[in-house]
């Protein structure tokens, strides 16, 4: 392809042909490419070192077979990746997902997402993502230790404090951040920083349990704000009641919002009343620790649950917490007419391409994941710090920096999109992220 002639459809038929097959990750650069390209079309060093054909292929990827033993005694295979997608501006940064629905295709979205999201976050950590098809669901602690002592007898040839430093995602939390962290310091004879995530007992920080959560709130407060309105009084209707979605609840009920549902992947509760603390703890107990059904929490509370998922529920702001592609067409439609204000991702592109597009013929409020998650990723940015210098922070000191990296990304969303009286936050993150990324890469030279 010539150069000069980069466009959307050329560019995508491109990458189609070069990752046949692999949908989410075609998904999460079509976003990126159609924001992108008109900016990168009017800067002739961009264009001419090619440097969004360059972003959008990871630097490496590997692929490993994980063997672990059940209960049982039964031998059991996984498939283990970790791809490395850009070290432009720091080390390769991103969670672990441990799922069945595991494959390149998402890793490959993920990884892609995270070099936007952590340009945006002002730190220098450049982007990755890893994890496995293998399903913690019904396992037992000791099966879970199995596999991922297997899964890291592997990584830790690809990793390190300076290098690759993974942390949690869908299915990792501080159960198997602790495990890997475990096996890492024994295979490697050395203590550093080399996931985040940790328990605070070795070198955890505080707040990372619940930045992305709370900082999904205050992107939210940031775009109202904007606008001169606030969360206080709204009705909220949150999806996932997992570490994302727990989180951001805790902090819009602080922040006077009324939150009125919860999902998991067999269905979603409401309670009309809204949940206070102390049903907040009670769903914390009930997901985090003893991992069982979101329909208990009804039972328990006499509000009722149903199938499929939360947003036909009437509200003002919806935050999807969830996983990928899990607000469609139809339900951004619903959103809309039940007159909702705003939408704020807690999870990685959970609205479909046509969903976004409802909400900005809308006009209604969208923060994409990339600018509206990025505080899960920034506080894992501070625990590098931290462990750099041997030092733990205080939490008033972290949330007060994790409000301030939010509060930057969002100045960053409002002075690439803004267009007429709209702020577009897809284009403003999308271009903000890459501006960082793509200067370091050509400042590189052909590399
Ligand atoms: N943990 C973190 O720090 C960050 C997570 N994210 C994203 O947030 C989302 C949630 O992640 P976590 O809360 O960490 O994971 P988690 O494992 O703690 O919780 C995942 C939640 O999603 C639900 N879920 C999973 N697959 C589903 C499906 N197919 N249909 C419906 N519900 C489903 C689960 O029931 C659970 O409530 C993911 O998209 C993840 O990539 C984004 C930034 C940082
Ligand atoms: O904290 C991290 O490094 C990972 C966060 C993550 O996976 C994400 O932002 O999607």
């Amino acid at each position: 392809m010539n150069y000069d002639e980069l466009n959307l459809d050329h560019f995508m038929e491109g990458l189609a042909k070069r990752n046949p097959g692999e949908t989410e990750f075609h998904q999460a650069v079509h976003e990126v490419a159609a924001s992108v390209i008109p900016y990168v079309r009017d800067h002739e060093r961009y264009r001419k070192s090619r440097i969004l054909e360059r972003m959008t292929e990871p630097d490496r990827t590997v692929i490993f077979r994980v063997v672990w033993e059940d209960d049982e005694g039964n031998v059991r295979i996984n498939r283990g990746y970790r791809v490395q997608f850009n070290n432009a501006i720091g080390p390769y940064k991103g969670g672990l997902r441990f799922h069945p629905s595991v494959n390149l295709s998402i890793l490959k979205f993920l990884g892609f997402e995270q070099t936007f999201k952590n340009s945006l976050t002002t730190l220098p950590i450049g982007s990755g993502k890893g994890g496995a098809d293998f399903n913690p669901k019904g396992k037992s602690d000791a099966e879970v230790m199995r596999f991922c002592q297997s899964y890291m007898t592997e990584l830790w040839h690809h990793i390190g404090a300076n290098v690759d430093i993974p942390a949690g995602d869908i299915g990792v939390g501080a159960r198997e951040i602790s495990y890997m962290f475990g096996q890492y310091k024994r295979l490697a004879k050395e203590f550093t920083g080399v996931l985040t995530g940790k328990a605070l007992e070795f070198g955890g920080s505080l707040i990372r349990t619940e930045a992305t959560g709370y900082g999904n709130a205050f992107f939210m407060q940031e775009m109202l704000a904007h606008r001169g309105d606030g969360i206080e009084g709204k009705t909220c209707v949150v999806s996932g009641s997992g570490n994302v979605a727990i989180f951001c609840a805790e902090k819009l009920i602080q922040l006077g919002g009324k939150v009125v549902t919860l999902s998991d992947s067999s269905g979603y509760i409401h309670d009309p009343d809204g949940l206070d603390m102390e049903k907040l703890a009670w769903m914390k107990d009930l997901k985090l620790v003893r991992r069982g059904r979101i329909a208990e929490y009804a039972e328990h509370f006499g509000c009722s649950f149903h199938e499929g998922r939360p947003w036909a529920v009437p509200c003002d702001l919806a935050f999807p917490c969830a996983t990928q592609n899990e607000l469609e067409e139809g339900d951004a439609r619903t959103l809309v007419s039940n007159g909702c204000l705003a939408v704020s991702e807690g999870a990685n592109m959970p609205t479909t391409i046509p969903a976004v597009d409802v909400l900005h013929q809308a006009k209604i409020l969208y923060g994409p994941g990339k600018a509206a998650n990025a505080g899960g990723v920034a506080v894992s940015g501070l625990e590098m710090s931290q462990n750099s210098q041997r030092l733990a922070w205080s939490a008033v000191d972290l949330e007060g920096r994790l409000q301030q990296i939010i509060t930057d990304i969002h100045r960053q969303c409002v002075q690439h999109g803004q267009e007429g009286d709209h702020v577009n936050y897809v284009t403003g993150a999308n271009v903000a992220g890459f501006i960082k990324v793509a200067d370091a890469m050509v400042a590189y030279g052909v590399i």
